[in-house]
């Protein structure tokens, strides 16, 4: 049954289908890892594809400093970064309570301590990340998408970077044109961007101050 606030999809606090947990064995950071997830959350079955693509383009993380896997859901992404900088601080953000959970409970049966699961209006706005690795999240629509990455790509450190994955056919080029667009309008974040990678029909974006 539906709560008032559930929706059907998982960028959302409270999924509505069932939180039927399950345990899938997957790679993280190079290890043969057993992790929990659940319906209504993005990919529960296997490491998505597009974060695969990523996460075999991402150089190693930055050793230590603060480093930011937005739009963690169930944690592939934010638990790399945990097991690969033991010494950083992890924040995994989501929206969806479920996958904050999850990634909680992966964190604490993987020993990243490190990884700290977090709202987004939880994470101090004092804080500068040394690197964001990121899925993003664009079913969410362009406008939010657009708002979304306005409010966390400039509390990058001076010198750090961003790494995006996203689909071709989901708008990879489009949004590359505007991360970097300083049109006087206003349209655009004005930031450097790279295209690393292309491959399996996904875009690799690294985004500079
Ligand atoms: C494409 S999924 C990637 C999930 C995970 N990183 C992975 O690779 O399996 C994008 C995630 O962004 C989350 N999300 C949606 N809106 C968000 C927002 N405003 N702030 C943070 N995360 C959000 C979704 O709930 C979803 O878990």
């Amino acid at each position: 049954m539906h709560t008032p606030d559930a929706s059907d999809h998982y960028f959302t606090a409270r999924p509505a289908s069932a939180d039927e947990r399950r345990s899938v064995a997957v790679q993280i950071a190079g290890r043969d890892v057993t992790v929990e997830t659940a319906g209504g959350v993005f990919s529960p079955d296997h490491v998505d594809l597009g974060t695969q693509v990523l996460l075999r383009t991402v150089p190693g993380p930055p050793a230590t400093g603060d480093l930011l896997d937005l739009g963690c859901g169930w944690g592939p992404v934010g638990l790399t970064l945990a097991l690969s900088a033991p010494d950083a601080r992890v924040w995994a953000v989501d929206v969806n309570e479920r996958a904050l959970d999850l990634v909680r409970r992966n964190a604490a049966r993987l020993g990243a301590s490190n990884l700290v699961a977090a709202r987004p209006e939880e994470v101090p706005a004092d804080v500068r990340f040394a690197t964001v690795w990121s899925n993003p999240p664009v079913r969410i629509g362009k406008p939010a998408l657009h708002a979304l990455l306005a409010d966390w790509l400039p509390r990058l450190a001076p010198d750090g970077d961003a790494w995006l994955v996203v689909g071709k056919n989901l708008g990879a080029d489009p949004l590359q044109r505007w991360l970097a667009s300083d049109a006087p309008d206003g349209a655009g974040l004005g930031l450097s961007v790279e295209r690393v990678a292309s491959a399996k029909g996904f875009r690799v974006l690294r985004v500079r101050r």
